[in-house]
């Protein structure tokens, strides 16, 4: 880990950084059409969905599908809600980071709709205050999520603080109640990232993503940078914690096996296309499209 990863000021990973104002509470005063589209909830209606989106990239040296440009997520619809898991599964560069990021609000689509709670994202400081606070993300390096430079207890204050939650000794019940619902002990509050392990320093970065009680976790690849011996514990903590606070979780994984552990339904992804979903276990046992077929055929990876 360098001195140099930044830590945004909003208990969000960077991106997240602009998302945030510092208040109190729901928004008062919203800015724009947007803002009063996203404060009011449609009943029954998903936390996130996507319909048709679309994202290229732009890039000097030019993609596979045309000289300047990547189609990186291609007429994608998805949905997750509380309390359901949602894998997706795919290759090395089919899309999948990029598909996260729409999810968190980082990336806007280049075409198509994304609902939050039933109502179309705005991409204003309010409504992207709003969705940072109901959608957490975890990347697959914590260093990307936590300053070398801040103590744990400090790292985990910071998003309560920005969203005005509580009082300076409510906060401080939180940050530990948070530290032992990742299974971490008190004393890992006054340690710099660098003095604990990589599999503690994600759970902390968990902690993190918990700490403004999301609706959802976004979890791209949150076990890939850790060394195997810790990868199932990290993924059966952030299962036991979907289950005990009744998450939403979309969990995004190269490896089938792990996705399969944690999901309830699955989404396999190829060039920037879901091509096949469905609940996990069907997937499995009666894959229908010829790609997942080839995953299931892979030699199965340890978690
Ligand atoms: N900001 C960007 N600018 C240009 N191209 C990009 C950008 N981000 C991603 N891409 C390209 O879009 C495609 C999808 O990338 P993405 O990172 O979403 O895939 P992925 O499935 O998450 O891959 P990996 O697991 O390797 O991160 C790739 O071809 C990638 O090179």
């Amino acid at each position: 880990m360098t001195d140099s990863a930044p830590l945004s000021g909003t208990g969000l990973p960077p991106g997240h950084a602009a998302l945030s104002v510092p208040a109190d509470g729901p928004s008062t005063a919203p800015a724009s059409d947007a803002d009063v589209r996203s404060h009011t909830p449609v009943a029954g209606a998903p936390t996130l969905q996507l319909k048709g989106v679309h994202v290229i990239h732009r890039t000097r040296t030019g993609g596979l599908f045309k000289p300047g440009t990547v189609h990186a997520v291609n007429d994608v619809d998805f949905q997750v809600s509380r309390g359901e898991t949602v894998g997706i599964v795919g290759e090395s560069g089919c899309g999948k980071s990029t598909l996260a990021r729409v999810l968190v609000g980082l990336q806007r689509p280049t075409q198509g709709e994304v609902l939050f709670r039933g109502r179309p994202l705005g991409y204003d400081a309010a409504s992207r205050r709003e969705l940072g606070r109901a959608v957490s993300v975890v990347f697959q390096d914590p260093a990307t999520a936590l300053n070398p430079r801040m103590l744990v207890r400090e790292q985990l204050i910071d998003p309560l603080t920005v969203h005005g939650i509580g009082t300076e000794d409510e906060r401080e019940e939180r940050v530990k109640r948070l530290l032992g619902l990742v299974g971490l002990p008190l004393s890992a509050l006054d340690v710099l990232p660098r003095q604990i392990s990589g599999g503690q320093r994600q759970r902390v970065a968990i902690a993190r993503a918990l700490a403004l009680e999301p609706d959802i976790i976004v979890a791209d690849e949150p076990t890939s940078a850790l060394d195997v011996s810790v990868r199932a514990q990290v993924l059966n903590l952030l299962t036991d914690l979907k289950d005990e606070l009744g998450l939403g979780m979309v969990f995004i994984s190269h490896d089938i096996s792990t996705v399969r552990y944690v999901s309830d339904r699955m989404a396999v992804m190829f060039a920037g296309q879901i091509v096949e979903t469905g609940p996990t276990e069907q997937l499995f046992n009666h894959p229908s499209h010829d790609y997942t077929r080839t995953l299931l055929g892979a030699v199965p990876s340890l978690l």
